[in-house]
């Protein structure tokens, strides 16, 4: 990925934190955000579902992670959200431990692939968790509300209950839940499978304009060759059995994509290469014939 296309979160140069978190390195590289170096997880019942795992993610970049099932996508995405343990190596968040998750500019957030959201409780209610969790009130959190609705197209449905919306409306509930902690990282796991075309491209676009207008890293992961493409500066390709990293193919094209952008040869020539590199990952995944 060229830095061109990253955007860099606003600093206050008089807010040594951000100065600190300032947006390059000495190479003029974008900073990261992640670094996952030499992690293997094997869960309690001897399954290894990732073995050596190194990947490095840079503030402003949209990363896939594309695998076949059992690949480790998901763990892996547990363990960047500090949601699951390594069983050995390190995770890195904004070049230092876990505990600096929350402080200003180093906010992170999780989509999960069913929206998740309270039945019983109204669209607004559902937004408003973290918030609650937090115990925020006032004018600012109900205007942080207001936002996030209005930015994922939800606005006027903040008395709905979840069973009155459809499913890609839910999922939007599900991102404006995520957005009202202003994160600057956003871990998706696979949020759009369950959706028709239509609506997963829908999404794909706004996801897409959310990610540039508000500077976000987006860590994405997705079953889907085209999906991943099209939204990412990156897709890092992932094999099962054990689970590992063996492809990581920049998508050097510009944003924002559009409609145009489906239907052009540079599209449909990532989406080639990147069929090939799953296809190399789904042999190697396969479990080895045995020899007499
Ligand atoms: N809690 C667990 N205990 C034991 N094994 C697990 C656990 N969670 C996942 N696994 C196994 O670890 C491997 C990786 O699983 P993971 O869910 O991370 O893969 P994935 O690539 O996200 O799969 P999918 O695409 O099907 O969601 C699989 O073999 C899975 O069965």
């Amino acid at each position: 990925m060229t830095s061109s296309k990253v955007t860099p979160l606003k600093a206050n140069p008089v807010d040594t934190r951000a100065a600190e978190q300032a947006h390059t390195d000495s190479n003029g590289n974008p900073r990261p955000v992640l670094q996952v170096e030499g992690v293997n997880k094997i869960y309690a019942n001897g399954t290894v579902a990732l073995k050596g795992a190194d990947l490095t993610i840079r503030q402003g970049e949209f990363v896939s992670l594309l695998g076949p099932s059992g690949c480790g996508k998901s763990t892996l995405l547990r363990i960047m959200a500090g949601l699951g343990d390594v069983t050995t190596g390190t995770v890195k968040f904004w070049e230092q431990g876990y505990d600096v998750v929350g402080d200003k500019g180093r906010k992170l957030a999780f989509v999960f692939q069913n929206a998740t959201l309270m039945p019983w409780a109204r669209v607004r209610k559902n937004v408003r968790l973290p918030l609650d969790l937090e115990h925020q009130s006032g004018a600012e959190t109900e205007r942080k509300i207001d936002d996030a609705l209005e930015m994922v197209g939800l606005k006027g449905f903040d008395n709905a209950f979840p069973r009155e919306l459809s499913g890609g409306m839910q999922m939007r509930a599900s991102i404006a839940r995520a957005m009202v902690t202003e994160p600057n990282l956003l871990l998706m796991d696979e949020p759009f499978g369950a959706l028709d075309e239509m609506t997963r491209n829908k999404l794909n676009d706004d996801v897409l304009k959310l990610w540039q207008k508000n500077g976000w890293t987006i860590v994405f992961v997705t079953h889907s060759v085209y999906e991943a493409v099209y939204l990412s500066s990156r897709v890092v390709v992932m094999a099962a059995r054990p689970g590992r990293i063996v492809d990581d193919i920049s998508i050097d094209q510009p944003f924002p994509r559009n409609a145009d952008f489906r239907v052009s040869t540079e599209f449909a020539g990532y989406c080639r290469q990147v069929s090939q590199a799953l296809e190399r990952a789904s042999a190697m995944g396969q479990p080895q014939e045995v020899k007499a």
